[in-house]
This record gives C-alpha cells, sequence and structure tokens, in this order.
C-alpha cells in the first residue's frame, strides 16, 4: 500500500519507520532541509542500543497523494492539515493525537473515511532522522462516528502485522478516545505541574489525593461508569510509565506548547456547569506555565 504520514516528529518518524518494512510509505515533514536529510541518510530508529535503518521518501511539498494519510502532528498544528485534507479526494485518513480537541474538527472530513486512533508506543525525536522507540504497545483505531466500515484499505494493515507493532481495530471509537483522554487529563498535567516522574502520583500520598480528585472530575464530566475499573487502568499506565516523564511535563521542560487546550480545555468545554475546581486549576495554571 502507498501510505503518506504527516509530521515527522516524535510518532511520525517512528510510524514511517515501522510501516515502510511493509509499504512504500511518503514522510510529510515542515521543512525541505529536514526531508533532505530522511532522503539522504534513511530514518534510524534505535531502541534498546541498538540502530535500524529504514529508507523512507520524504517531502514537505503538501501533495498528500496517498491513498491512507496518517496524521502525527500536535493538535495545535491541525487546522493547517484539516483545511488541506478537506479538499482532497476521498480516501482514509487516520488521526493519532493525544486528546479530543480534534473531534469536532472531523465533521468536515466525512467524505473521506475517518479512523480515530491512539498510540501506545513511546517514541522520542533525537534529531532530524533519528527516533527512539522507548516503549512498545498497541496502535488502536477505529472508525469515526456513524460511517459504514467499508472493506477499507486498513484491513491489509490488520491482516499483515508488523513485528513490534502491532494494530488493532476496536469498534467504539468515542470510548476508546476517553479512556486515553483520562489518562492524560490526569497524569499529564498533575507532573507538568509538580515537575515529577508518572510513577511519583503514586508513591506520594499527597500527590496520590490529587490524582485521585482529578480523576473523579474528569470521569464526571465525561459521564463514564466502571470508575473502578478505570481508576485501576490509570494506576496501571502509570506504573508501567513509572519512569518516564509525562509528554506535558517534556513540553514545559523546553519550553514548548503543550496540549492541554484539546485536553483539559475539552473537559472544561464539556462540563455543562459541574463543580470541577482541580480541572480548573489544573488548566490555568498550565496556560500560566506556558506563558512563562
Ligand atoms: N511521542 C509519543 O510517544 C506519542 C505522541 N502521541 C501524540 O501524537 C501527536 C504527535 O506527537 P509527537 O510526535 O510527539 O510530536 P512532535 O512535536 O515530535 O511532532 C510533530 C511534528 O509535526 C510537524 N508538523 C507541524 N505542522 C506540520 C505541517 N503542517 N506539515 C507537516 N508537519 C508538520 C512538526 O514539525 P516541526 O518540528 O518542524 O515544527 C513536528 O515535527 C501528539 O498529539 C501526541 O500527543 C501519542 C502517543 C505517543
Ligand atoms: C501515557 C502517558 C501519560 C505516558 O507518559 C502519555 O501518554 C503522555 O505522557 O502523553
Amino acid at each position: 500500500m502507498e501510505i503518506g504520514v504527516i509530521g515527522a516528529g516524535s510518532l511520525g518518524l517512528l510510524y514511517a519507520y515501522y510501516l515502510s518494512k511493509k509499504h512504500k510509505v511518503t514522510l510529510y515533514t515542515k521543512r525541505q532541509e529536514q526531508a533532505d536529510q530522511i532522503n539522504n541518510l534513511g530514518i534510524q530508529m534505535v531502541k534498546e542500543n541498538s540502530y535500524h535503518t529504514a529508507n523512507v521518501c520524504a517531502t514537505s511539498e503538501t501533495i498528500y497523494k496517498e491513498s491512507i494519510l496518517i496524521i502525527t502532528v500536535k493538535q495545535y498544528h491541525l487546522e493547517t492539515i484539516i483545511n488541506h485534507l478537506k479538499k482532497l479526494s476521498s480516501r482514509t485518513i487516520v488521526f493519532l493525537q493525544n486528546g479530543m480537541g480534534h473531534v469536532s474538527q472531523l465533521a468536515s472530513l466525512l467524505h473521506h473515511r475517518v479512523f480515530v486512533g491512539i498510540a501506545e508506543h513511546g517514541a522520542l525525536k533525537v534529531n532530524e532522522h533519528i527516533v527512539h522507540h522507548t516503549g512498545e504497545g498497541f496502535t488502536k483505531l477505529a472508525l469515526y462516528q456513524d460511517q459504514v466500515e467499508p472493506i477499507h484499505d486498513l484491513s491489509l494493515l490488520r491482516n499483515e502485522q508488523i513485528n513490534h507493532f502491532p494494530i488493532v481495530f476496536l469498534p467504539e471509537w468515542e470510548k476508546m478516545l476517553k479512556e486515553k483522554l483520562i489518562v492524560n487529563a490526569t497524569i499529564n498535567p498533575l507532573t507538568a505541574l509538580l515537575r515529577v516522574k508518572n510513577g511519583e502520583l503514586l508513591t506520594n500520598k499527597y500527590y496520590k489525593k490529587l490524582f485521585y480528585e482529578l480523576f473523579e472530575e474528569v470521569i464526571l464530566i465525561l459521564g463514564m461508569e466502571d470508575k473502578d475499573k478505570l481508576w485501576d487502568h490509570v494506576c496501571g499506565i502509570c506504573t508501567s510509565t513509572s519512569e518516564n516523564e509525562s509528554s506535558m511535563l517534556r513540553d514545559i521542560h523546553h519550553q514548548r506548547k503543550t496540549e492541554i487546550d484539546s485536553i483539559l480545555g475539552y473537559l472544561i468545554l464539556n462540563a455543562n456547569g459541574k463543580s470541577i475546581p482541580h480541572v480548573s486549576f489544573l488548566f490555568t495554571a498550565i496556560k500560566g506555565i506556558e506563558v512563562r
């Protein structure tokens, strides 16, 4: 299959590397200098101190000619891309962003087959063409909204699995995104504000109290049932990533914009007057840190 990956940051380099094992991949960069480096040197993927190289074609031209496009830019860069996608003929488009800010924009793309997904991998861009695969996980995909599932191009991804890069398809897009949102809405802003690794939210009893109170507000806004099971899920991820800095903490350390608008901002927009003091406080605190 011909696959275009749009956004050559941490996740885009990782996905282009693995997908190129079985497919013809074009990686769309923002800057031509990055595309030139990738074309000259390939993508290098580092895992447990060993380097692996894949030759992938890269360009900064927004031609997007492939029948499958995987979007790996941050939430706050989606608008430009979505404006391009609106004008393209029908194809399969996959969104892999954390948060749910993009969901309201997907209605303008319904002439395409739109999938939303969550990436459980950990990826860290080392430089323009090298990516560190810091944690293995599933890519979970679901068809967005009421689109009838056709025999879609992505079926091939399900059938032709790539080693260390499993892809699964789930039936309920909203449940899938909400479960991931709960993780990112609790772990990310708290670790970013407290400047701690994920695991400390469980080992420090005061932080754990805040963590649980925040979790309760997030569940309330999303109207989720099965609170105990979801709390176990969030704690499980916190434990398995205990030595990680969350992406929001990393963004703050590197003085980059965070994805807070599409995580807690999205929740505030959907709170319908519910009492959510922790969510509101954390949203404003992270926005304040961004400005600083
Ligand atoms: N990294 C990870 O482990 C995971 C990330 N995610 C999610 O995936 C998404 C991407 O994250 P991540 O890869 O870490 O982010 P990065 O910031 O590393 O990568 C985003 C890339 O998109 C590029 N970009 C921005 N606008 C455009 C454009 N118009 N055309 C082409 N490229 C563009 C940026 O280019 P430039 O650098 O030149 O500005 C950057 O290279 C986020 O929503 C994140 O939450 C989810 C799970 C895991
Ligand atoms: C799962 C978690 C919290 C891992 O750090 C993450 O997705 C992130 O940091 O954005």
